[in-house]
């Protein structure tokens, strides 16, 4: 039977030993994903110039930065979306993620949480989290395959996680928008991703929703590592150890929350002064 490198990396040596035996990313020299030197350009405007970003297994960082800094190329590049002219960008020591085509990175272990929520309205809040197991691919063609017992207690781990329990029967198109999006972060976390690329979270949130998701992502570091882009400074406070400022497709400056904030450049890119 072929292993899960193999499975995921075909013949590829190189490929293959940056996945270590018992299917744990090699991440024991460094970080768990970065990038260094990646430009992209359209029509030759450079939308990210020579930008490296280095994220460590189990952090939380928050990007930031103005409208049109490249945030969302930058993830787009991580996810396999879109390929850059130069640079690099590898999971672990070993994985090349440009080597690699979206549903592999998706695969090995980065998931994305887009900023609309794109759950599956007329199925159950547990049935939305059971099509999003990754342990059989053939779940995607039928709903009522059985379920172990070990997958059902996933479920309820997730459903536990992201305050939805209560709500397994019920069919997703009651829940509020901000029950969506945590349902959606069950879905990716059913996927068992070890970085989730976390888009805008709270766009369209109730207050009381944006707390609940600040204790959300903050109890998922840690054990994974979250990317989180959001424009909401006040949350990105409430959540950040580390944050990054991007600026014209490359790092301004990377800091506290305080420092950032207080860095000059930062407030000129943002106040435009
Ligand atoms: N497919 C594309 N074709 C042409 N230009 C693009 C494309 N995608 C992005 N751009 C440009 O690249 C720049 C960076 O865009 P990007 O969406 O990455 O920024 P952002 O930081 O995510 O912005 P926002 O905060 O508004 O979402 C922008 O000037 C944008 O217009």
């Amino acid at each position: 039977m072929k292993t899960f490198a193999e499975n995921l990396f075909g013949e590829d040596d190189k490929l293959k030993s940056s996945v270590l035996a018992d299917g744990e990313l090699d991440t024991r020299h460094g970080p768990i994903l970065y990038m260094e030197d990646v430009s992209v350009s359209f029509d030759g405007f450079k939308a990210l110039n020579k930008l490296s970003l280095y994220i460590d297994a189990g952090e939380l960082r928050c990007v930031i930065g103005p409208n049109g800094a490249g945030k969302t190329t930058m993830m787009d590049v991580i996810t396999g979306k879109t390929r850059p002219d130069v640079g690099s960008v590898f999971f672990g020591q070993t994985i090349d993620l440009l080597k690699m085509d979206e549903p592999a990175i998706a695969q090995v272990g980065i998931g994305r949480k887009f900023q609309k929520p794109s759950v599956f309205d007329a199925l159950t809040v547990f049935e939305n989290l059971e099509l999003a197991l990754k342990a059989d691919k053939r779940t995607w063609q039928t709903l009522f395959f059985r379920l172990s017992g070990e997958q059902r207690d996933r479920i309820g781990a997730v459903l536990e996680t992201v305050g939805l329990s209560a709500f397994a029967k019920e069919r997703a198109g009651i829940l509020s928008h901000g029950q969506k999006q945590w349902l959606e972060i069950g879905m990716l976390l059913m996927q068992e991703p070890k970085v989730m690329l976390v888009d805008e979270p709270i766009a369209g949130m109730t207050h009381q929703e944006i707390e609940r998701t600040a204790e959300l992502l903050l109890s998922l570091q840690g054990e994974r590592s979250l990317v989180v882009v959001e424009h909401d400074m006040e949350f990105v406070r409430s959540i950040a150890k580390k944050v990054t400022v991007l600026h014209e497709g490359t790092v301004l400056t990377e800091g506290t929350m305080d420092e950032v904030q207080n860095d000059p450049r930062v407030i000129q890119v943002y106040l435009g002064g």
